[in-house]
């Protein structure tokens, strides 16, 4: 089954995430879908996975989202240093390691984003700082993200760029981390057109930002995914 993450980011009203999520949870959803709302709210539906966009660190601080608040909205799965958070908050991949050492510890999942750089051989030096002697035991995901495309909000890459950026991240795994269980997904101004691309080249999903604010606006996506995950 195709995995999707849907990321609402904060510019997105906060009403219509919820009439969103309301509208989802009554449609057909036949894909592995994850949805992370600006503030994480309880995960009760049925037909996809609320998700967090962020996990604190250990050490005591403010204004951050726990491991105790995700339990109690029984949300398991979190954002661990997402792209556009650490460029626009300046966060260096010290902080990330840290907020993936607190999701190991409280068995969250964790959807590690990389693609700080565009240059191949950075793109795993940066996975390998954030994976370096993790005790990671559990399966995880890996965000690949073309954060220039988000940028500029349009698909900057070739078929060929993604191609080499999984093959290199798959035998970068393989080689380095043989016994993580992770999967793949590819971001970064992935739509109807993009998602069975990245399907075909061996991505195990897609990451989907704020460009859909309705499920009218999300539904030609949705079909494509839920027909690619049957
Ligand atoms: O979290 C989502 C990624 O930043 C992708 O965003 P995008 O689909 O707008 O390029």
């Amino acid at each position: 089954m195709m995995l999707a993450v849907l990321n609402f980011k904060n510019l997105v009203d906060f009403e219509e995430q919820l009439q969103f999520l309301d509208d989802l949870s009554h449609a057909d959803v036949q894909v592995d879908l994850k949805i992370s709302p600006t503030l994480p709210v309880p995960n009760d539906f049925e037909n996809f996975e609320i998700i967090s966009q962020n996990l604190t660190i250990k050490e005591r601080t403010v204004g951050e989202i726990s491991p105790s608040v995700l339990h109690h909205l029984n949300i398991s799965t979190s954002f661990i240093g997402h792209l556009e958070r650490r460029k626009s908050l300046n966060e260096g991949l010290l902080i990330v390691r840290k907020r993936l050492e607190n999701a190991l510890e409280n068995d969250i999942k964790p959807i590690i984003s990389v693609g700080q750089y565009s240059n191949l051989e950075l793109v795993t030096e940066e996975l390998d700082i954030l994976l370096k002697d993790q005790p990671i035991t559990k399966p995880i995901i890996i965000a690949y993200e073309s954060l220039a495309s988000t940028e500029m909000g349009r698909a900057l890459y070739s078929i060929d760029e993604i191609r080499d950026v999984h093959n290199k991240i798959r035998e970068f795994m393989t080689t380095h981390y043989p016994a993580i269980d992770y999967q793949l997904i590819l971001g970064g101004h992935m739509d109807e057109v993009g998602s069975p691309i990245a399907n075909a080249i061996g991505y195990d999903g897609v990451l989907i930002g704020d460009r859909y604010h309705t499920l009218a606006s999300f539904q030609p996506v949705l079909n494509v995914l839920n027909n690619l995950s049957r």
